[in-house]
C-alpha cells in the first residue's frame, strides 16, 4: 500500500525528537508528561511506531492512546491545542510546506478524535 503521506522515516525520528524536546521544556505540557515518562528513548520510539502506522501504513503499532491518556488521569482535553500548535510548529521548521500541511492536518483530525472523552472536553463539561 502506498504511504499516506509521503515522509521518509528519518523525518518522523527528527520531528517526534524535535517534538518532545520541545515538550519537556514547555511550562504547561513538561510537567503532564514528567509525571508519567521516565525512559523518553523508549517513548519517543513508541510515538515513532505510531506515526509510521498512521503515515506510512506499516503495521507497527497497536497501541491505545485514547486509553493511555484516560489512564494517565492527568490529560486533558484543554491540553491538545496546546499540543498541536507545538507539533505544527516542529513541522513547519523540519518539513517542507506541503508535507508539513498534510501531516498537520492528519494530526489535527487524531487529536480531536482522541480529546472526546476526556475531561473538560470541547462543550466544557468537566464529567
Ligand atoms: C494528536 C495528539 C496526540 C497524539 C497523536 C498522541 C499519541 C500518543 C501515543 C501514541 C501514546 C502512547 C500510548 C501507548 O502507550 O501505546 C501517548 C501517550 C501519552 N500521551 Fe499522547 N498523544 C497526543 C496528545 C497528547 C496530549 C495533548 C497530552 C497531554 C499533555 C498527551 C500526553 C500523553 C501522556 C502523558 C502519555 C503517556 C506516556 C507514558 O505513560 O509512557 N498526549 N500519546
Amino acid at each position: 500500500m502506498p504511504p499516506r503521506i509521503p515522509v521518509t522515516v528519518a523525518q518522523i525520528e527528527t520531528v517526534v525528537a524535535q517534538f518532545y524536546a520541545r515538550v519537556r521544556a514547555h511550562p504547561v505540557l513538561g510537567p503532564v508528561f514528567a509525571a508519567h515518562v521516565t525512559d523518553w528513548p523508549l517513548h519517543e520510539a513508541k510515538i515513532v511506531r505510531f506515526w509510521r502506522n498512521a503515515l506510512l501504513l506499516e503495521r507497527c503499532y497497536n497501541g491505545n492512546p485514547m486509553q493511555v491518556h484516560a489512564a494517565a488521569g492527568n490529560v486533558k482535553s484543554a491540553h491538545f491545542t496546546v499540543w498541536l500548535s507545538l507539533f505544527d510548529a516542529v513541522l513547519e521548521q523540519e518539513l517542507p510546506p506541503m508535507l508539513a500541511a498534510s501531516w498537520s492536518a492528519l494530526a489535527h483530525r487524531i487529536g480531536r478524535g482522541l480529546s472526546y472523552g476526556l475531561p473538560e472536553n470541547a462543550l466544557g463539561c468537566p464529567i
